[in-house]
């Protein structure tokens, strides 16, 4: 044990880990380590399968190495790794996603979510000339500073929505409302009066467990963002292609100004997008006057695994058969919580979705915080022990993709009947 991977990686990594979520630190017990990858399963040093249930945090949507990824990513690396320089492949990848994404006219490629995010505020505020921002609470936009202000994901589970090393000045530019929560947002913007640069949202939150808009939520933003001149931004970092062919905006029907992707247009590789209209796009370096650079920026292996993600995804069209696999999951999960007297809530939008251990709808972050994360540790773990991998932490949201066929669900469900009698 003295030597184990686990101990090697206390010593030499801050908690053992390259990104908190992997710590475990929302279940406890020593985390998983990978060897490899294939389809729905991963396998780990301890010499077993199991079905990944997290899917990189939310990339694998055709499962692990699909074939088409694979063979264009070999190709690709015969021709070389990194070039700087302008490549026909990072045209066709912007082409291709702005075909599908509703209202957006011009893209930037980065290497991760965090940065499309940094950068569209950036564009936002050089475009309107105001500093302040609306975020909501318990969601995640990566860890730039403007964002870790009440955040989500691996903020909320170990407990520090809030960083120390913001600086008390960037903190005050970032105004905090409750998901879902309408009038907090007008509230802000009446207190704010032309101060607001943009409102940045999570379509769907997916970093305090997965919560659904209301009805009505995204477009009353939509509204709220037009009367006071500010930037609407769907942070679809999570979202993107995940929750139907042109994202959570095409799916609810309502037009953001700006986006970010990243994730499942990266196909596992690092890199994410910020779009949208030309008319703020154009704002950005060297058209405009608003910076925003990176060496990797457009790395052709990452252009290369993304594209050829997309193009197969969709070849494959599989929106409507995951919405029916979900709502499969979804119903099934729900009986055999019923038959095992476990209290809980599912709350769903197409491939993704969260088992929360609570009584009462969650709807917002207090909802989500009301859940009982011993229940949910003790569940993962009866999960885990059956070779089924959920998210280490009742505020991240589960993947699952085409990889995961009928039986894969029919081993998922039993394995849940047992481990919701071990989480009542
Ligand atoms: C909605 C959302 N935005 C932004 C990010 C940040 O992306 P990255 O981890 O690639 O920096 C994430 C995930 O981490 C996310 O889920
Ligand atoms: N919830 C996060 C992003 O979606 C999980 C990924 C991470 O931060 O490691």
């Amino acid at each position: 044990m003295e030597n184990s991977w686990w101990n090697r990686a206390l010593k030499v990594l801050p908690g053992g880990v390259d990104s908190p979520v992997r710590a475990f630190g929302g279940v406890g017990g020593v985390p998983l380590f990978i060897q490899r990858a294939q389809g729905p399963y991963l396998y780990a040093d301890d010499g077993k399968a199991y079905v990944d249930f997290i899917g990189s945090w939310g990339p694998m949507i055709l499962g692990h190495n699909p074939k088409e990824v694979v063979e264009a990513l070999k190709e690709q690396l015969s021709r070389g790794l990194s070039f700087g320089m302008c490549t026909d492949i990072e045209v066709e990848l912007a082409e291709c996603i702005l075909s599908k994404i509703p209202g957006m006219e011009k893209i930037r490629l980065v290497n991760s979510g965090t940065e499309a995010t940094m950068s569209a505020i950036r564009v936002a505020r050089g475009a309107t000339g105001r500093h302040k921002i609306i975020k909501f609470r318990g969601c995640y936009h990566g860890h730039g500073d403007s964002f870790l202000i009440q955040a989500g994901s691996g903020a909320l589970t170990h407990g520090t929505p809030s960083s120390r090393g913001v600086t008390p000045g960037v903190a005050q530019d970032t105004l905090v409302a409750d998901y879902n929560h309408l009038e907090d947002v007008s509230a802000l913007f009446d207190a704010n009066p032309n101060e607001i640069a943009a409102v940045i949202v999570e379509p769907v939150a997916g970093n305090m467990g997965c919560v659904p808009p209301r009805a009505g939520f995204l477009e009353g933003l939509r509204e709220l963002c037009t009367k006071n001149g500010a930037v609407l931004i769907f942070d679809e970092v999570m979202t993107g292609f995940r929750v139907s062919d042109g994202g959570a905006a095409k799916r609810f029907g309502v037009l953001p100004d700006m986006i970010t992707l990243g994730k499942i247009v990266g196909g596992g590789m690092p890199l994410a997008a910020y779009a949208g209209k030309e008319s703020l796009m154009r704002n950005v370096s060297p058209l405009g006057k608003v910076y925003q650079a990176g060496t990797l920026s457009g790395n052709p292996m990452a252009v290369t695994a993304g594209l050829s993600q997309l193009r197969a995804l969709f070849q494959l069209n599989p929106w409507e058969s995951l919405e029916k696999k979900g709502a499969f999951l979804e119903s099934a999960l729900k009986a055999a919580a019923a038959s095992a007297g476990c209290s809980v809530q599912i709350n769903r939008v197409g491939a993704m979705f969260t088992v929360f251990f609570s009584s009462l709808p969650v709807v917002d972050t207090e909802t989500a915080m009301s859940s009982d994360t011993k229940r949910f540790a003790a569940f993962f773990h009866a999960m885990l022990s059956q070779g089924i991998l959920f998210p280490p932490s009742q505020f991240e949201t589960t993947f699952f993709g085409t990889s995961h066929t009928e039986e894969i669900f029919e081993r998922t469900i039993s394995a849940a009947r047992t481990a919701f009698e071990k989480a009542i």
